[in-house]
């Protein structure tokens, strides 16, 4: 099938990219001519793991095209993606402005029935508001279909390749049967296409979102929980999660959810439900908690050098909102970069693939290094902020050496307390007990 995506950011350039894989003919556009150039000569614009050996092979094989202009990457398109961004505007609702202005251009261009998807994370009534604009200047048949992409950065590839499900928003018949071939391949192992109408499609992407930060946040607060109880989260998370009703899977603790989604999808729920007059109290609390919970580690590390944190300098290991990604977005480590530079902290950072955009927006307020052991040389202290793997077996003679003190505040539980034990260092991480604190140190 011959489709087209407008977007060519992480969704549109995945999206993309898997749909030419499974035989589709793929035109990505973009209005980017930076972007666009780079792609077209072959070289991939995000870090995603997996992803630039598809792209290449696919752009070999004379399945994947970019280009900036719409009238020429929509011709003959029987599926168009809009993979646009939906940021947050200014009063937390989800900014339909990229969107909107497509739709707007896409009417006059249609030459025959095609089916339009959001791909976008979308409010409740977007697909209404799409077909509205698209049909101010259509001359042909079209239907517009809200399909929410549930994929994560860093594992991207295998999410959209063997998705858990893929839900289709339309009620139309013709295009319901479009979608159902265009997924077919990727469904195969017993996984469902979810049918359902346009606004239960575009609720869903939100719900989804807003319960998972949820059960993230519930488990942070039951994490600080611990710390004041004397219990270790990591047994309870355990105990918890092997109930399958609960499940293992996101409820580990730490300094915050990040990332360009949750954040704005639960401020955008919130919105929306606002909007309608309904107070959404649990969304409240989960966005409240979340903001302290970035930064919880910095009264403890103020506290630990005696209440005055000026000229010390810190190890930031990680910057990247998550391992195996580049994303900065919302990222945990920029609230603490920010906090840690207001006390007069000097910061030495390492991030194996996010400190090129941390540069672009903190600049030379901290500096680079290209690996941890260069970034740890004569620091007060590690501060972990993102628990990329190569952080997670340190070697510990060649780290002892170099550091100043041997403390590590750890923001993601990376470490096993027995070896921070064993190895004398004086370790804080997220609803564990604090371990080889001295005793003139308060916590507990
Ligand atoms: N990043 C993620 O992991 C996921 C994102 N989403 C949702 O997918 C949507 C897109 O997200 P990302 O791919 O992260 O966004 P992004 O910001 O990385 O990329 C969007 C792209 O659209 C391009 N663009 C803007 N206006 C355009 C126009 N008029 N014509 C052509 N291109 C235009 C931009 O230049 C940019 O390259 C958002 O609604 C997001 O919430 C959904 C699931 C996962
Ligand atoms: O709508 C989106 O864009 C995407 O948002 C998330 O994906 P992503 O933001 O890539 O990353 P996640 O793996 O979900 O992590 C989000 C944040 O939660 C944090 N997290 C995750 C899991 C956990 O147990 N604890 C925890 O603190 C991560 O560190 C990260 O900061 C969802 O998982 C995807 O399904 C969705 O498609």
């Amino acid at each position: 099938m011959k489709i087209a995506v407008v977007g060519t950011g992480y969704v549109g350039l995945v999206t993309g990219t898997c749909f030419a894989e499974t035989g589709n003919t793929v035109t990505c556009i973009d209005i980017d001519q930076e972007k666009v150039k780079k792609l077209k000569n072959g070289k991939i614009t995000i870090y995603e793991p997996g992803l630039e050996q598809l792209f290449e092979r696919n752009i070999k094989q004379d399945r994947l095209f970019f280009t900036t202009s719409l009238a020429e990457g929509i011709q003959d398109a029987k599926v168009i993606f809009l993979a646009l961004p939906t940021p947050p505007g200014e009063d937390g609702s989800a900014d339909l402005k990229y969107i909107l202005k497509v739709a707007d251009d896409l009417g006059p261009l249609l030459s025959e029935y095609t089916v339009i998807v959001d791909k976008s994370t979308v409010p409740v009534g977007t697909a209404d508001k799409v077909r509205e604009r698209i049909s101010k200047g259509a001359k042909v048949d079209f239907d517009v279909v809200s399909n929410p992409e549930f994929l994560r950065e860093g594992v991207a590839v295998e999410d959209f390749m063997k998705p858990e499900r893929v839900v289709i928003g339309t009620t139309s018949t013709r295009a319901h049967k479009i979608m159902e071939t265009l997924y077919a391949p990727f469904v195969r192992q017993g996984n469902p296409l979810v049918f359902m109408d346009e606004r239960s499609a575009e609720l869903t992407k939100y719900a989804a979102n807003s319960f998972l930060a949820t059960k993230i946040t519930f488990m942070n607060e039951i994490a600080n929980l611990c710390e004041l109880l004397g219990a270790d989260v990591d047994a309870v998370r355990k105990g918890m999660g092997t109930d399958s009703r609960i499940g293992k899977r996101f409820l580990f603790p730490g300094i915050g959810y990040g990332g360009s989604c949750f954040p704005k999808d639960v401020q955008a729920l919130a919105k929306s439900a606002k909007d309608t007059a309904y107070d959404f109290k649990i969304l409240k609390a989960v966005m409240d908690v979340n903001t302290y919970q970035k930064t919880k580690l910095i009264p403890k590390i103020k506290e630990f050098f005696g209440g005055n944190l000026k000229g010390k300098t810190i190890a930031m290991w990680g910057l990247a909102f998550k391992p195996h990604t580049d994303d900065i977005r919302e990222a945990p480590s920029l609230y603490n970069i920010e906090a840690l530079l207001q006390e007069g902290v000097n910061i030495r950072a390492h991030d194996p693939e996010g400190m090129e955009n941390v540069r672009r927006i903190v600049g030379d307020k901290i500096q680079y290094f290209n690996n941890p052991y260069e970034a740890a040389e004569g620091a007060d202290a590690v501060f972990i902020a993102t628990e990329w793997p190569e952080f997670r077996t340190p070697d510990f003679e060649k780290l002892n050496s170099i550091l100043k003190s041997k403390v590590i505040f750890d923001g993601r539980n990376v470490y096993e307390l027995d070896v921070m034990k064993e190895q004398g260092y004086t370790y804080f991480s997220i609803g564990r007990e604090a371990v080889n604190v001295p005793k003139e140190v308060i916590h507990g």
